[in-house]
């Protein structure tokens, strides 16, 4: 066997795939093929036969045998005609491959049939042999295996009826034997070459649809990866809000279109009141879970355009695009109300929960993001040092 055959798992004697199910998928692949190749194969041949009927009346005339030979020609036709009809309906190629091997064994029979009776044309038949054999390996569509076994009948039963028959000299059945072994040969190899390279060539096209299949599982498994990726960048864990460093690239692209467009933009720093007695009163958890629900009064109170970040740990930060000063006012007081009014579980009842925010609104092209964040938190601390739970907007009596 040689290399290339071991590496595609074709048998190196009948040009078909070890593994049925790839040898069936393969001829599933080229049944379309082979049904319109037989359809236009079988009509051809049949002409073939019927027009050597004249050759049968010259030779014999409105004879006995020319009436046998005529019989026997227009069954010969009818039935590849038949069977060119039943190939293009039903001939399946992996599953209904005898009926393609038919139009063989009847065209081999008729073609033993014309020895006994025109045995004087005996040298003119062993053409018609050589070249029908050719027909049966290159022409006629089959396998390997197929054309192989109708052409040794062909050949078997040609030389024993012309023995018989034509009487011809056992040194010329020798001679005519080694003919039509050569015949054998060249068509079985000619064949077999065909049947490896399309098998071949089928092998390397699955393992690239395989290759391809793999890829784009890998480059959705990897597009998975990257979202999930994206999403712990982007998203804090706890509340869900946008991380800082998201919250940053957002609010900075707004503050830049609007200072492009010239309108109002401000910015929030909120920081929730005495967290870290929340926590040592109710512990961690309790605290996590009042953290998320403050994340949630944030995005209920405000619009969707805006950004809303945590800055870390009890520490939020919002960014308000087309808003003036004293709309950041009043939704700063709202969103501290809410917050006040926040509703909690029976065991937190005694909770006061409160916020302080600090304001800063963008006043012109030189104030950028880290700015604004600045001036928002020495607003907030300075709500924190007027007792807090309460919002204080930058320039109310300060200058930075
Ligand atoms: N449960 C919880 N606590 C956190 C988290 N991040 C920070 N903290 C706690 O928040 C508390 C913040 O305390 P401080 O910075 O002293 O501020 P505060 O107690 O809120 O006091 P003021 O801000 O001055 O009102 C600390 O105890 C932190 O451990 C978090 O993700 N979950």
């Amino acid at each position: 066997m040689s290399q290339q055959q071991k590496q595609y798992d074709i048998h190196w004697l009948t040009g078909q795939f070890f593994d049925s199910s790839k040898e069936s998928r393969y001829r599933d692949s080229i049944k379309a093929r082979v049904r319109f190749e037989s359809r236009l194969a079988l009509p051809l041949v049949s002409v073939v036969v019927a027009m050597f009927g004249i050759t049968d009346y010259n030779l014999l005339g409105l004879t006995r045998e020319f009436y046998w030979l005529l019989t026997m020609r227009i069954a010969v036709v009818s039935s590849c005609l038949v069977l060119a009809f039943a190939i293009g309906r039903w001939g399946g190629y992996s599953r209904n491959a005898w009926l393609h091997s038919l139009p063989l064994w009847i065209l081999a029979t008729g073609i033993i049939l014309i020895v006994p009776l025109r045995p004087e044309s005996i040298s003119t038949q062993i053409t018609a042999v050589v070249v029908a054999i050719m027909a049966f390996y290159l022409l006629i569509p089959n396998l390997l295996t197929v054309a192989a076994l109708a052409s040794l009948y062909l050949t078997v039963g040609f030389l024993s009826a012309a023995a018989v028959y034509a009487g011809i000299p056992s040194e010329n059945v020798l001679r005519v034997s080694l003919l039509l072994i050569m015949a054998n040969i060249v068509g079985y190899c000619a064949l077999l070459r065909i049947e490896f390279l399309q098998r071949k060539q089928f092998a390397l096209l699955q393992d690239e649809r395989d290759q391809n299949r793999d890829l784009l599982k890998e480059i959705k498994h990897r597009k998975s990866l990257e979202a999930q990726l994206r999403m712990v960048a982007e998203r804090d864990a706890l509340t869900g809000l946008d991380s800082r460093s998201h919250f940053m690239k957002r609010a900075e692209a707004l503050l830049q279109r609007a200072q492009l467009e010239k309108t109002p933009f401000c910015l929030f720093m909120i920081d929730v009141d005495h967290f870290k007695r929340i926590n040592d009163t109710w512990g961690h958890t309790r605290g996590d879970l009042i953290l998320t629900k403050i994340a949630e009064v944030c995005e209920q109170s405000l619009r969707p355009t805006d950004v809303i970040g945590r800055f870390g740990g009890e520490e939020f930060v919002v960014g308000l695009p087309h808003t003036s000063p004293s709309e950041a006012q009043t939704i700063a007081e709202r969103l501290k109300e809410n917050v006040e009014a926040l509703p909690l579980t029976a065991e937190l009842s005694e909770l006061c929960l409160s916020v302080t925010i600090g304001i800063a609104a963008a006043h012109g092209e030189e104030d950028d993001l880290d700015v604004l964040i600045t001036r928002a938190d020495n607003m907030l601390y300075e709500g924190k040092r007027e007792g807090r739970n309460r919002v204080v907007m930058f320039g109310e009596g300060m200058d930075s």
